[in-house]
């Protein structure tokens, strides 16, 4: 089959303007590189993702769910297959203290939204860059806070396309990680639970933590966020810093010279001058510590030949 043939299929289905070919995929990351997705898919019901999903599935179309492209690394090359976002499922409603969320609303509005109707535990959230699916798969935190603490339940897509409603538990949430990830699950929405709080006190956390973020992370910059995980007992930053990495790095990417745990885009870097600073890192703190640094970041797609 060829990408055209998977064009004209989905737009049998979807919406015509939903369904696009070679899109670039720079437009749909805060890195600001990657190349383009032979087949670029953003439905705006859960029917046309399911569609979708069961699609590539049948036809063993490669398929490579974006959130908010805020984790995401895509090679120069950009992906071969389908590239499937929700962003066009931004629903969010709350009732009581239950907020439900559609997978592609922006995590950053969901705690804005929750914080105006006076519930607390959603404030660590308030300048996480991404999804809420993508918060869910990586079980999202900051600042002591995580999705964890919060989450009821979500209803999710299995990889063939069957739809699944899964408790906090069988959510299996830990450091970074997931059922979500694990079985390769596409969250549709979520559920979380919160308390009545005092407006004053969550206002001044919001605040308290954007003022952190502001100063300690460099947001001035394109940047995929921390590209490494926290090594047991220990943080990556502290490690990249003491190897005097910071402003280091090839083309226009740099390791931060504000924050050592983000590799920025300085000046129009390509996926490879990102993924050689990366390799650098890796290989300068292995030397002297002896530590190897888990990607934090997902690294997909095709090399340019
Ligand atoms: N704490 C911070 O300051 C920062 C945190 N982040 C984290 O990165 C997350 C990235 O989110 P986002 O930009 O939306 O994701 P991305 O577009 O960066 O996608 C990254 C991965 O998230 C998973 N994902 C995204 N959406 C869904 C979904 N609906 N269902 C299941 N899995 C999904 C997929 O993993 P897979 O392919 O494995 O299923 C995907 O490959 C943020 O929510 C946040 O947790 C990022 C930057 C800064
Ligand atoms: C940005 C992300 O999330 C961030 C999240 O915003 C912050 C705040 O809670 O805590 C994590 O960063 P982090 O592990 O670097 O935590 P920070 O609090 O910034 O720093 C930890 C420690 O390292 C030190 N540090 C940090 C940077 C640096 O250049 N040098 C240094 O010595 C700090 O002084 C501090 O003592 C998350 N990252 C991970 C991998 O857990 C992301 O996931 O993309």
């Amino acid at each position: 089959m060829t990408k055209e043939q998977w064009l004209a299929d989905l737009r049998g289905f979807l919406k015509e303007d939903h369904v696009k070919m070679d899109e670039p995929l720079h437009l749909h990351t805060l890195t600001k590189m990657g190349g383009p997705a032979d087949i670029f898919v953003e439905p705006t019901t859960e029917e046309e993702t399911a569609f979708t999903v069961r699609y590539a599935y049948k036809n063993k179309i490669p398929l490579l769910l974006l959130g908010n492209g805020s984790n995401m690394v895509v090679r120069d090359g950009g992906f071969r297959g389908i590239v499937l976002t929700l962003k066009g499922l931004q629903t969010i409603r709350i009732e009581g203290s239950t907020i439900y969320a559609q997978g592609g609303a922006d995590i950053k509005k969901v705690s804005k939204v929750v914080a105006a109707k006076q519930l607390t535990g959603f404030e660590f959230a308030c300048g996480i860059p991404g999804s809420i699916g993508g918060a869910m798969a990586m079980n999202a935190g900051a600042y002591g806070g995580e999705i964890k603490d919060i989450i009821k339940q979500a209803t999710v897509l299995s990889r063939e396309g069957d739809m699944l409603v899964l408790s906090k538990e069988d959510l299996g949430l830990g450091y970074r990680k997931s059922i979500i990830t694990k079985k390769g699950y596409f969250v549709l929405s979520a559920e979380f639970e919160l308390e009545v709080g005092k407006q004053m006190i969550i206002d001044a956390k919001m605040s308290e933590l954007t003022y952190q973020r502001e100063t300690k992370q460099p947001l001035e910059f394109p940047s995929a966020g921390s590209v490494f995980k926290r090594p047991p007992g220990n943080f990556a930053g502290k490690l990249i810093q003491e190897c005097d990495l910071q402003g280091r790095g090839f083309g226009g990417a740099e390791v931060s010279t504000k924050h050592a745990g983000f590799i920025v885009n300085k000046d129009n870097a390509s996926a490879n001058d990102y993924i050689q600073t990366i390799e650098m890192v890796k290989k300068t703190v292995f030397e002297k510590f002896g530590i190897d640094l888990e990607l934090e970041v997902k690294i997909v797609g095709e090399d340019v030949l």
